[in-house]
């Protein structure tokens, strides 16, 4: 029988022997137990060591707010590890870059890079507009790179000079360039991939400067707002928006409509299972859908969105004018022509345009013919007159130019109204925000009656928006009737519908397609990131389950092995209680025995 003696923690009376086969299967249950229990507290600690990376919900919404406060500061230049990145979106109506930045990927593969506007330091959105689009230089492409000049200096000097090399340049042409001839196109597009790495560092190649289909430009939009809104979040928490629906999962995703000058987009999430549809409708659905993984492993299939998505070229707020006009101007040429009358032909015998405010004076030409207009502002009239334009059929799942539209279930969706949803609705009338279709008629029509001498009083009075043109004041009255008419008869959106939000700024972050375009682009990159950390931690894998770098881990087990020594002590002085009770003599030959053996007592 070996003896081992503790002198360092117990009082000199304390000496006792140690069997090292036990006998007391007591003991042995004792210290199975404590052995279990150790294992178990081991692993809930390990357990919780993997989810200590991931926050509440409580601390994500937090997080969110207090980002949303930093989205609004300004970038900080200096920090090494912010990436940027630069769009440029080519419309029919202008051009405009939009420089963007972001941090290192957060780590989580659910997540996409967190894009952001970059601000300058006056904390305003790094944005540069030129008028007019590319597309002017059609006869002259061997001037695009010119054309584009201003707006690539100006995101230059923003993005930090060491930071050219690695920054990801996406020229991206819509509608504008798409009425282009092809051959026309590729010539603008030719020059800037010749000219524009001559002048500037960006990462830049050919693949970079495209004409993307409406498609496109409608699948980036719906991007673009659902990743603002955090649509794209998976975790089980409250919706922030709307508290009382508890997500699991996936969230639901809000739907787009875009109107542009030249084009217009919807765009919204269809079920996986649609409803029962004929074989024809089955593949005419078909062409409408975008399916796209926006996980940044092409695996993870619970990022998997199925998106209907039509694009309208010639329904923009601008090419349906015009549209209108030939319309007009035919017509009226036409009856001219059979009932001999001189209808527009002269300015004072104009033709009165119902979708131009009351004494507005216009001449529509076309081919040398010209008509000579002059606006009576009514927009019921107005409306009356564009329904031949939005082209329906009789068929009631076909929305605009008789295109099939895969159901909307009205009573559970959210819509988000952009460019000239927006424009229409804030620019003068100054009802963006929630769309309410009575309330917007009423505005609308009382803009539309006011004569065109008091509008453009008030807007020299600085009545409306800063960003109200003349251009706006003159075909508001008619854009507002589009608008109108596309959502309710094009669209077929009930005239009360009430979740229909027109913005340009949500959570005071510009909602362009352009960001959705970004972040699609660069869906691959956290998957790069990830990658890079995973070599990362299998080399540092020991050190970061270690005890010492986890320090919640080490108290626990210092704390078990605390508690394990003290029990064991207990039980042992038990024992040793019990033996004295029982041999007394034997007792001082032990303590005779163990002294010379130890030679080390503490106390008396
Ligand atoms: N109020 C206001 N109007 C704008 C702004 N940007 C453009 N517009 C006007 O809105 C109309 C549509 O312009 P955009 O939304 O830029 O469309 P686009 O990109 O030129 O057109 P597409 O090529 O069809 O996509 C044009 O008549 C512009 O003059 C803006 O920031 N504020």
């Amino acid at each position: 029988m070996a003896r081992i003696s503790f002198s360092f923690l117990c009082p000199a009376s304390w000496y006792f022997t140690v069997p090292t086969v036990s006998p007391f299967p007591r003991q042995r249950v004792a210290f199975l137990g404590l052995f279990f229990i150790s294992c178990l507290l081991l692993l809930m600690l390990i357990m919780d060591f993997r989810h200590w990376g991931a926050s509440s919900p409580r601390d994500r919404q937090y997080e969110r707010y207090l980002a949303r406060v930093g989205d609004l500061e300004a970038t900080d230049t200096e920090d090494p590890d912010l990436n940027y990145g630069l769009v440029v979106d080519c419309g029919s109506s202008g051009s405009r870059i939009f420089v963007y930045f972001w941090p290192r990927h957060n780590g989580n593969p659910h997540d996409l890079l967190d894009i952001k506007q970059m601000r300058d330091r006056n904390s305003q959105p790094v944005v540069k507009k030129i008028k007019p689009g590319i597309s002017a230089m059609a006869d002259t492409p061997e001037h695009a790179s010119d054309y584009l000049r201003p707006l690539l200096s100006f995101a230059a000097a923003h993005v930090p000079v060491r930071k050219h090399k690695e920054t990801p340049l996406y020229i991206l042409c819509t509608a504008g360039m798409r009425l282009l001839p092809e051959r026309k196109q590729l010539a603008i597009l030719a020059d800037l991939v010749k000219d524009l790495p001559l002048e500037f560092d960006f990462l830049f190649s050919q693949s970079q400067a495209e004409v993307i289909s409406g498609k496109q430009e409608g699948v980036y939009a719906w991007i673009g707002i659902n990743f603002v809104l955090g649509r794209f979040d998976h975790e089980d928490e409250a919706d922030a928006e709307a508290p009382q629906e508890l997500v699991t999962g996936r969230r639901r995703t809000v739907g787009i409509l875009d109107m542009g000058g030249a084009s217009l987009q919807i765009a919204y999430e269809v079920p996986t299972s649609t409803s029962v549809l004929s074989p024809q409708e089955e593949e005419a659905a078909k062409i409408l859908l975008a399916e796209f993984n926006l996980g940044c492993d092409v695996q993870h299939t619970e990022h998997v969105y199925r998106v209907y998505v039509t694009t309208f070229l010639g329904f923009g707020g601008n090419f349906a004018r015009q549209r209108y006009e030939d319309l007009v101007l035919n017509e009226t040429l036409n009856k001219n022509r059979l009932l001999g009358h001189k209808t527009g032909l002269s300015p004072d015998n104009p033709f009165l345009d119902p979708c131009l405010p009351v004494g507005l004076t216009d001449v529509v030409e076309r081919n040398s013919q010209v008509l000579h207009v002059r606006g009576r502002g009514d927009w019921a009239a107005c409306g009356a007159m564009l329904s031949p334009l939005l082209a329906r059929s009789n068929t009631s799942q076909a929305s605009l130019n008789g295109i099939y539209q895969s159901p909307i279930d009205f009573n559970n969706s959210e819509f988000y109204g952009f460019s000239e949803f927006f424009y229409c609705t804030e620019d003068v009338l100054r009802i963006g925000g929630r769309y309410h279709g009575p309330t917007f008629a009423k505005a609308a029509q009382d803009y539309c009656g006011m004569a065109w001498s008091v509008l453009t009083q008030r807007f020299k009075n600085g009545l409306f928006s800063s960003h109200a043109d003349e251009h706006r004041l003159k075909y508001q009255c008619f854009k507002s009737a589009w608008m109108y008419q596309v959502l309710h008869e094009g669209f077929h959106f009930p005239y009360d519908y009430p979740n229909l939000q027109t913005a340009q700024l949500v959570y005071d972050r510009e909602v362009q397609w352009t960001l959705g375009a970004i972040l699609y682009k660069t869906r691959f990159l956290p998957l790069r990131d990830l990658r890079q950390e995973g070599v990362r931690q299998a080399h540092g894998s020991w050190f970061r389950l270690s005890f010492v770098y986890n320090h919640y881990l080490f108290f626990a087990c210092i704390l078990v092995v605390l508690l394990a020594i003290i029990l064991y002590l207990l039980r042992l002085r038990r024992i040793h209680h019990r033996q004295t009770r029982a041999s007394a003599p034997l007792n001082l030959l032990w303590i005779e025995e163990v002294v010379p053996i130890i030679g080390v007592q503490v106390g008396p």
